[in-house]
């Protein structure tokens, strides 16, 4: 019977596609002719129809374009920095606050900084960047070091601008010998007036303390070390060119400063009371790592300057700064303190559950410039999907159940029906069980038949994924108070014409799930623009729990065999439950969330399986 099962009155599931304006699976044919009918129905309606390709249509199958994750190293700006400096021991830096969860935009920043190492055979630090004891938390470091390695990443050391605090306060005391630093006791206002007040428009003036000699500085250097100065009432300046140099970053930028807290860092507790400032730190620890190629964002072009002014100054080891394009993806929140206020607020469940190698084909298919990278969140959410489409297996998982109880199935009970896992028959395939009570989604039903509906209602018929014949809805059973169907008795159609379309069911024994069903976290492309900030346009709907839902048992297979994808250049990555990832058809991909237990399996969506129409 199992070559029998695909008789003539229905389709195989592996032919079958997905209508996205329906969620129905239909055949090819069914398709296109549908296809061809709205296309004449919009023509007709549209005052200014506006040509859609051709080929739009999602679910139709799509080749996975193998992207090649190296592709930005081989042309293009990075290949240029590297022709700038070739090296044969590159050494680059991951220079993340402990201040917040990353996002992707350090998704973008990761996959520059350790890919660019491993381009060129060389070797990527992770280095916390906490100079700032008042922003930045320990709490941190396990997760933006767990980020890295689930990219599959290996930091070559894992580095903090701390373990260098010594280094870098001798490189102060140098720089003051070397008469290019000094302390100054100007206030605030004071110093923005010697900088050409507010907007740069008066002339600019050296300071009154830049004349100290040596030694003076250096004992006020001292002093303000052992704790001899109250906050904000000294700080070291490094003696640039505030007089000649048109690039405020060369305006006698602060190098130490005695923050007006004395919240004591994570690492060196109370041992530091003034903490060097970013324009003094970066650039040193980058020598003192021995940094090759420094990239980050175009926002610290103006800085590259300074940067290599201090190098310059101390005579010291020189790395250079190349500035690529910062990442904003819009309808998204792009700041690590951000997510830690939603991560807070209890608001943010789940992590991001998409595979790492679609977030590395991401990246590649953006490409790095010195460009800003403006996209809508929608792109993201195409691409992770493009990515999933051929290499996660399919299941069916109906997330609200409603019994139907097929009344004629005499000898078909109990059919085992050969279930694939992909298109792709090289994947392999699973069986399940036909019973006699089987159950389909509450949606797939209507109490009253519509010409349009071409699912389940009284008197029609619908296909039921790999299930030789199609069923005839006969009667249902509501609830008198709620008026919600809880039953449906059908009987099979075993003669006929194959059905219009296909909807996915399980049979009774599947394993039942939670499943949660995520939508945009936001309401507005742009949270921070919203009045009250982006907490106030967190969309109240974005998740919808299923707890009763029901996962065929292939399921089971699909677990065994994780982690999905299986991909080459995720090799380094720790697999985890959220490895276990799939796509329901008709439904959404779905991933095992940690927390799940044998008793109760947590699946949480990744994305849907079609962009919302209604969106647009
Ligand atoms: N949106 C982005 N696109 C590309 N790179 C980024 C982006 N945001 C941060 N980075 C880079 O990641 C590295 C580490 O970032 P850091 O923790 O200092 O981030 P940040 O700019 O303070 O981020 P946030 O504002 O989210 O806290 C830096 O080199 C930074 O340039
Ligand atoms: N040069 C850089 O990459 C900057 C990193 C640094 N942590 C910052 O504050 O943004």
């Amino acid at each position: 019977m199992e070559k029998a099962t695909m008789d003539n009155a229905t389709e195989g599931l592996a032919k079958l596609q997905l209508d996205v304006e329906t969620g129905e699976m239909v055949s090819k044919n069914e398709l296109k002719k549908r296809q061809q009918k709205r296309a004449k129905k919009a023509a007709k309606a549209a005052v200014d129809p506006t040509p859609k390709p051709p080929k739009a249509a999602a679910g139709q199958p799509q080749q996975l374009q193998q992207v090649d994750v190296d592709a930005m190293f081989k042309r293009g700006f990075l290949s240029d920095v590297f022709n700038e400096r070739p090296s044969s021991t590159v050494r680059t830096r991951f220079p993340p606050e402990p201040n917040g969860f990353l996002h992707l935009g350090h998704a973008k920043a990761i996959c520059i900084n350790f890919g660019f190492a491993r381009f060129h055979g060389g070797e990527c630090i992770l280095r916390f960047d906490d100079t700032n004891p008042d922003a930045e938390e320990a709490e941190f470091f396990h997760a933006i070091e767990d980020i890295v390695r689930w990219l599959g990443f290996k930091p070559v050391q894992v580095t903090y601008s701390s373990d260098n605090f010594q280094r870098l306060y001798d490189l102060a005391e140098d720089l003051i010998h070397r008469r290019k630093a000094y302390v100054c006791h100007c206030s605030d206002v004071e110093i923005k007036k010697q900088r050409g007040g507010e907007n740069g428009e008066l002339p600019r003036y050296s300071c009154s303390h830049a004349d100290q000699d040596a030694e003076t500085n250096l004992q006020k250097f001292r002093d303000m070390r052992d704790g001899k100065y109250e906050p904000g009432t000294a700080v070291l300046r490094m003696k640039q060119d505030i007089l000649g140099s048109g690039n405020p970053q060369m305006w006698d930028l602060a190098a130490y400063r005695v923050p007006k807290n004395r919240t004591p860092h994570f690492r060196t507790h109370d041992k530091w009371i003034i903490y060097p400032t970013y324009d003094f730190a970066h650039c040193l620890c980058d020598s003192i790592e021995n940094v090759t190629h420094s990239l980050c964002t175009t926002e610290f072009i103006t800085a590259r300057e300074s940067y290599d002014w201090l190098i310059n100054a101390l005579e010291i080891y020189a790395p250079m700064q190349r500035e690529y394009g910062r990442l904003n993806v819009e309808g998204t929140i792009m700041s690590k303190r951000a997510l830690k206020k939603l991560v807070e607020s209890g608001v943010l469940f789940a992590a991001a559950e998409s595979p790492p190698g679609a977030i590395l084909s991401f990246v590649n298919e953006l490409g790095v410039t010195t460009a800003l990278t403006l996209i809508q969140i929608t792109r993201f959410e195409q691409s992770v999907r493009r990515y999933l489409e051929t290499s996660v297996p399919r299941l069916l998982l109906v997330l609200d159940p409603i019994p139907v109880v097929i009344l004629d199935i005499g000898s078909l009970e109990g059919e085992e029906l050969v279930m694939p896992l992909s298109k792709d028959p090289a994947v392999g395939s699973y069986k399940v069980k036909l019973t006699r009570t089987i159950y389909i989604d509450r949606s797939d039903f209507r109490k009253e038949s519509h010409e349009d509906f071409f699912r389940l209602s009284p008197g029609s018929s619908v296909g039921l994924l790999q299930v030789p014949h199609p069923i005839k809805a006969i009667s249902y059973v509501e609830d008198e108070t709620t008026g919600q169907v809880t039953e449906i008795t059908a009987s099979l159609e075993t003669t006929g014409q194959k059905p219009k379309a296909y909807i996915h069911w399980v049979p009774e024994g599947s394993l039942s799930v939670t499943a949660r069903v995520y939508k945009p976290l936001f309401k507005s492309p742009n949270p921070n623009a919203v009045e009250g900030g982006f907490l106030a346009d967190i969309n109240p709907d974005s998740e919808t729990i299923y707890s009763n839902a029901l996962v065929n048992s292939g399921f089971n297979e699909v677990r065994r065999q994780a982690p999905w994808p299986k991909r080459k250049e995720e090799e380094n990555v720790p697999t985890g439950p959220e490895d276990v990832r799939f796509q329901a058809m008709r439904v959404s991909y779905f991933a095992m969330d940690k927390d799940s237990t044998e008793d109760n399996i947590i699946l949480n969506s990744i994305v849907a399986l079609k962009e919302d129409v209604k969106k647009q």
